[in-house]
């Protein structure tokens, strides 16, 4: 059975968001490989970029004080400080690809994808789950980039995360990177996407 959500010109924005090491940025990586017609937000953070990471790709790397003055002069759609850092999505690109009806994604956190809610309502809202708690552990610990104190905050965040599954439209579980691309792009680019009355699909 159909539910009540918009239909597709009217919902292009999804946010996906999830627990730090659920593997958010391997699915969207994936989906874009495949889907390049799918356009991503490019965020900016006042993190220090990982090895490999490319100023204006990955994000936008910036001080604290300029992520003040982006904040203040409301060029941000939504922002957020996350385990120590603050990160938020520039506002002009974002409604310019929606004016163009360009199928637009923000990976974003939950405070993040709580503005957007209240922002733009219309906006699909994906959780991405771990198949178990001791999976994203393993995943968040395996990928190498943060010490073992950076872990522990990003795993006090995913328990809050986890906690407000039920906040958004729906819940995919992060099992195969590969099941939850089709997934994900029949929601984006297909109306008829959005079958299920159920939240959580695995
Ligand atoms: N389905 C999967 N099965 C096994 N490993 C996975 C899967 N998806 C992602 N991973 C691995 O999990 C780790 C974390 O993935 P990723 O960096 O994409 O997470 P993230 O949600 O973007 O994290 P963050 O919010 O911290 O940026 C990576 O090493 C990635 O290769
Ligand atoms: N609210 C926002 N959250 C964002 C944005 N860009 C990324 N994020 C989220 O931050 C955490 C940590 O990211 P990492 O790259 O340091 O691992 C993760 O949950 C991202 O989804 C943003 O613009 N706004």
């Amino acid at each position: 059975m159909e539910v009540g959500f918009p239909p597709l010109s009217e919902r292009r924005l999804t946010v996906l968001s999830g627990p730090s090491g659920v593997g958010k940025s391997t699915v969207v990586a994936e989906l874009r490989r495949a889907h390049p017609e799918v356009w991503l937000s490019v965020s900016v953070t006042t993190r220090r970029p990982r090895p490999g990471e490319v100023n204006g790709v990955h994000y936008f790397f910036v001080d604290g004080e300029e992520f003040d003055r982006l904040v203040e002069s409301g060029e941000l759609l939504e922002w957020a400080e996350f385990a120590g850092n603050r990160y938020g999505t520039p506002r002009e690109p974002v409604l310019k690809k929606l004016a163009e009806g360009v199928p637009t994604l923000l990976e974003i956190d939950l405070e993040g994808a709580r503005q957007v809610r209240r922002s733009m309502p219309e906006a699909l809202l994906v959780f991405l789950a771990p198949p178990t708690w001791e999976e994203l552990e393993k995943r968040l610990r395996g990928r190498g980039t943060e010490p073992e104190d950076v872990i522990a905050r990003r795993l006090e965040a995913g328990r809050v995360e986890m906690a407000a599954e039920s906040e958004f439209d729906l819940t995919l579980v992060n099992t195969s990177v590969q099941d939850v691309c089709l997934r994900l792009i029949a929601l984006m680019t297909d109306p008829q996407g959005v079958t299920t009355t159920t939240n959580r699909e695995v």
